[in-house]
């Protein structure tokens, strides 16, 4: 897959395949396409050429089994809404628009609430929270979704220490249950302790494939090269 905004390639000659049940972050410098790989797996952005299947069928297809937490902030939560509606949002998809949520659905939401520490806030509107508070609500919602796939931007970001260990236990709980997470990620530290599978992007795919063989000090070099950024471990 190549994708390109205006006339400048942000993503090159992409060519990746991602293993059922893996927890997975995609790493790498400031601006190298880590965010729009994401969009553009989710069909947000169209790219020039190639395609993205999961499980052998395009995204339209296979969208009931998947779920986006896009970045804290990346989305205006201007409009008079509750946090309990925005996590039993995550229950439509099973319900359908026309049911209204049962017993059963709010008590899933509350419990997800309740796993990120966000149960208090349920009466509370959405606007009236801080960034990493969103950020738990929007994990609170995807966890309501029970799907195959679940795709994370960047979901410790603003986060304090306590919330970031709440979330990662939440991750290892979703692949232990079966699921494929796949999650951009900025610390470089933490990779090999929060997860088992890595790639490492900078407009192309510089390696992907299990932390310990791919996240390698001669890798990240490749990765970080010629950014300026600092490459800290
Ligand atoms: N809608 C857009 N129109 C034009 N250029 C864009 C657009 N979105 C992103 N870009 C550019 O594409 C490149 C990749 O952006 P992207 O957000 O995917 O990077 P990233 O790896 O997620 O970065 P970061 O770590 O800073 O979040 C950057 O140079 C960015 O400026």
């Amino acid at each position: 897959m190549t994708v390109v905004y205006q006339v400048k390639p942000v993503l090159w000659d992409i060519d990746l395949k991602i293993p059922k049940g893996v927890l997975m972050a995609i790493v790498g410098p400031n601006g190298a396409g880590k965010s729009t790989l994401i969009k553009a797996m989710l069909g947000l952005i169209k790219p020039i050429s190639g395609n993205v299947l999961f499980d052998g069928k395009p995204y339209k297809e296979q969208r009931s089994h998947i779920a986006y937490v896009p970045q804290s902030g990346s989305v205006d939560w201007d409009f008079p809404t509750n946090v309990l509606d925005v996590v039993l949002m995550g229950r439509y998809g099973a319900l359908g628009w026309i049911k209204r949520p049962s017993h059963d659905d709010k008590i899933k939401s509350i419990e997800a609430l309740e796993k990120l520490g966000m149960k208090e806030f349920a009466d509370r509107q959405i606007s009236q929270l801080s960034g990493g508070q969103q950020q738990r609500v929007f994990l609170a919602r995807a966890l309501v979704q029970d799907v195959d796939i679940y795709f994370m931007d960047e979901p410790f970001k603003g986060v304090d220490a306590k919330t970031e260990k709440a979330i990662i236990s939440l991750l290892k709980e979703l692949r232990e249950r079966g699921k494929t997470v796949i999650v951009v990620h900025h610390d470089l530290q933490t990779v090999p302790e929060y997860f088992d599978w890595v790639t490492l992007l900078n407009t192309q795919i510089i390696d992907s494939g299990p932390v310990n063989v791919v996240f390698t000090e001669e890798n990240l070099k490749k990765t970080y090269r010629s950014t300026g950024q600092i490459l800290k471990r």
